[in-house]
């Protein structure tokens, strides 16, 4: 099973390219962090890998299927930013983990998520318990690959190191291919078995030939 990024280019605006056939391949044993300056587009890459935007040309393929042709459940889940903005707030919190796969009492109890926020609408809940909830959501059993954009940033760091240490046992023991956008150096080295550096990424060149990090 492998994520391929073939020939993809994208802009807002007509005359502004954002992503200029970006190729790369993705393992699903592998866990690959994607980095960048602010603004250079590693949200807006993890929004076409995980079918939300459509690139302008280029495919994204799993497993040599097009992602943007997958009905039902999306075996490439992404976890956003900023969790508030991922969730209808009408709907309590139940409704909202029952949207997507069936998620099994091991994620939830591994994500330190308490039954009796079910009841609980989004604005009921901290930044750090929703971000629990979007990453429970994201790990439904037909998931072959996670998309975490900036995940953990506003989470304290008690809170961020016990997510991530869940997340990458998980991925590993169930072979979820991971890809990461974080600023920060430190998680890279942790989590990452290659790193990605778009902006150096020349038109049309394989990412897979970028620098090697440490891995986890
Ligand atoms: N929906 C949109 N419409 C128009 N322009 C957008 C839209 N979303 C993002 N942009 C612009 O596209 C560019 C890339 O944005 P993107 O969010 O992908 O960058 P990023 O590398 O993830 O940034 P950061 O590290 O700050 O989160 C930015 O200049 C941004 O202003």
């Amino acid at each position: 099973m492998a994520l391929e990024i073939k020939n993809i280019s994208f802009g807002y605006k007509q005359d502004v390219t954002i992503i200029n056939n970006l190729n790369m391949k993705i393992g699903i044993d592998e866990r690959v962090g994607i980095t960048a300056p602010s603004g250079f587009g590693k949200t807006t890459l993890c929004k076409i890998i995980a079918g939300y935007i459509k690139p302008h040309s280029g495919k994204v393929l799993l497993d040599g299927k097009d992602v943007h042709q997958i009905k039902g459940y999306n075996p490439i889940q992404m976890i956003w930013q900023h969790p508030e903005k991922s969730v209808n707030p009408r709907l309590r919190m139940k409704s909202v983990i029952e949207a997507g796969d069936k998620v099994e009492d091991r994620v939830l109890d591994g994500l330190g998520i308490e039954r009796d926020w079910y009841n609980r609408y989004p604005a009921e809940l901290s930044g750090g318990e929703m971000q629990r909830f979007c990453i429970a959501r994201a790990l439904g059993k037909k998931t072959e690959f996670i998309v975490a954009d900036e995940i953990s940033t506003m989470l304290d760091l008690i809170t961020q190191s016990q997510i991530w240490t869940f997340l990458l046992e998980e991925v590993q023991q169930r072979g979820i291919g991971l890809i990461v956008v974080t600023h920060s150096n430190a998680l890279m080295d942790r989590i990452a078995t290659r790193c990605l550096d778009i902006e150096n990424m020349r038109d049309g060149e394989m990412a897979n030939s970028a620098i090697q990090s440490g891995g986890a």
